[in-house]
């Protein structure tokens, strides 16, 4: 018998054993039936439910089923239940009124692996580990403070793409800014982390990349568990080769910081890698209880955490929002007469200068209203049964949250939602830190991103550097609407294609 014989058969053989199960449970369940329905939703097929409909932009496809079914969606992953949300209403109501019962993550073969077991926090269950984790790394790492003393390092590797953008705009060449974005946020983060720029020995960018599309899938291994040891997708081998490709940089650089302390090599500003051993090694009674757990592994998934949030998020807003103002060329240039107003004769930006820019704000939202990062957020988890606007709720449904979808809604933000417009943000007091249930780029409530204030500061600072140093248009007669804005799903949502654009430098008055 062939393989494919065999996988077909195995499919049958599971249909079937799934339709006899579910039978029995429905003829012989001594469990009263709840007294409320489910939510509505499409008619799934037997075993894989509904994850045929999900597509290559699932986001999308949510979108549109949500018109059909409602705010509140049911639908069916092989086995797993999963409830798809799609109105600001209904966003409030389970990241924030009921926060407590969804703020746990469902488990799955690729954060397992990756993530040493998820002993870091962006995969880890709700419970007191998860708390431990986010507590130390919002105090620790992303506190204002170590954001703040770490603004000259920034400078430095922003100085460093300024003066490469300058020989190219001499030279009238085309740059790639998704390369140029992807390698200064590889710089910066590594400075941040590792305390030094990018490693030539690894390419993190192309890792990372990789890691958040095996992440992001909806891996038939998480979903009918039965198949899973057939890898119909490939996805356990690709999660296993990003998994020692991951090890490998970890081990490398931790084995590095531990060789330069017993060296007594005396740093001036710790980087987040020897913040960490040095919760291992002298544990803080702030800490305490996460220091009890502080082994190598949970070392390595915590710095993968930062690394993910931030050489892989920050690169993609300013990407996204660079291809916004390329396409609307008024609006790049009102942003660069607010910068020249704030940063006037001033080579290089502050981020100082940063919070004076009202307008740079609006476009900042108005790309995030457009190009959330992740489409669907973080997927989280019921931890109770529950029952939520008169919809019945099991314990362990994978709740999506479609935040692309409440940012093309009409009936949030009016009829011309699909024009990039960030002038609707004037006298509106929307934010996107949680609080407005239409924008929500980075979540809301208890998982919400802890990591806002850095991710915020460098897309600002970066993006301000680049519009106040250089104009820029779209290469080989290039019209706005020629530029391809197509998405590569995955836990976080990219450009398909590389930005390519022409700088020129602008000279100021
Ligand atoms: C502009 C860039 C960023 C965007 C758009 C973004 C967006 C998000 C989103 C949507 C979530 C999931 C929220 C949910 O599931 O409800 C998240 C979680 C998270 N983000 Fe960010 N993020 C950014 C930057 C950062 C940075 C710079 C860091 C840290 C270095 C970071 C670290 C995290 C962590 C650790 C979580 C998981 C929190 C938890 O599960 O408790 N993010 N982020």
């Amino acid at each position: 018998m062939s393989p494919t014989q065999f996988a077909i058969l195995l499919v049958l053989v599971g249909a079937l054993w799934w339709f006899i199960i579910h039978l029995f449970r429905t003829i012989f369940s001594t469990n009263p039936r709840p007294l409320h329905k489910p939510p509505p939703g499409p008619r799934g097929l037997p075993l894989i439910g509904h994850l045929h409909l999900l597509g290559k932009q699932p986001h999308r496809t949510l979108y549109e089923l949500s018109k059909k079914y409602g705010p509140i969606m049911s639908l069916r992953l092989g086995s797993i239940p999963a409830i798809v949300v799609s109105t600001p209403a209904a966003s409030e109501l389970f990241l924030k009124t009921h926060d407590t019962v969804f703020a746990s993550r469902p488990k799955s073969q690729a954060a397992d692996y990756l993530w040493y077991g998820t002993k870091g926090m962006i995969f880890t269950e709700y419970g007191t580990y998860w708390r431990n984790v986010r507590k130390f790394c919002t105090l620790e790492l992303l506190s204002a403070t170590k954001t703040a003393s770490m603004a000259g390092m920034r400078r430095e590797e922003l100085v460093l793409l300024v003066e490469s953008l300058k020989v190219a705009a001499r030279d009238r060449e085309v740059v790639d800014l998704s390369q140029k974005m992807a390698l200064l946020m590889e710089d910066m983060t590594c400075r941040m982390l590792f305390g030094k720029s990018r490693d030539e020995r690894f390419d993190l960018n192309a890792i990372i990349h990789e890691l958040t599309i095996v992440v992001g899938a909806f891996n038939v291994a998480d979903f009918i568990p039965f198949l899973g040891a057939l890898d119909l997708q490939g996805l356990t081998r690709r999660i296993k080769q990003i998994g020692k490709a991951v090890d490998t940089v970890l081990e490398t650089i931790i084995d590095e910081h531990e060789q330069d302390a017993s060296d007594g090599y005396n740093k001036l500003e710790r980087d987040f890698v020897d913040v960490l051993l040095s919760l291992k090694n002298s544990p803080s009674s702030t800490h305490e209880q996460l220091a009890q757990h502080m082994d190598r592994s949970t070392i390595k998934a915590i710095v993968l955490d930062m690394i993910l949030g931030t050489i892989d998020t920050s690169q993609i807003v300013v990407t996204w929002i660079m291809s916004e103002l390329l396409r609307h060329p008024r609006v790049m240039k009102q942003l660069q007469n607010q910068v020249q107003n704030v940063v006037g004769d001033c080579e290089f930006v502050e981020e100082s200068h940063v919070s004076k820019l009202d307008y740079l704000d609006m476009v900042v939202k108005e790309s995030l209203r457009l190009h959330p990062v992740a489409t669907l957020l973080t997927p989280h988890e019921s931890v109770e049964d529950i029952v939520i606007d008169g919809y019945y709720i099991k314990k362990k449904s994978r709740i999506i949250v479609n935040t692309w979808g409440l940012g093309q809604d009409p009936k949030n933000w009016s009829e011309n939602v699909n024009e990039f417009l960030p002038e609707r943000f004037i006298g509106s007091n929307i934010d996107y830190t949680g609080n407005n249930f239409q924008l929500i780029p980075f979540g809301s409530g208890r998982r919400g991103c802890p990591g806002i204030p850095l991710g915020v500061i460098m897309v600002k600072l970066v993006v301000t550097q680049l519009v106040h140093t250089f104009d820029w248009e779209l290469p080989f007669g290039m019209s706005a609407d020629e530029l391809d804005m197509e998405e590569l799903f995955g836990i976080t949502v990219p450009r398909a294609t590389h930005l390519l654009a022409m700088p020129s430098l602008r000279s100021l008055p």
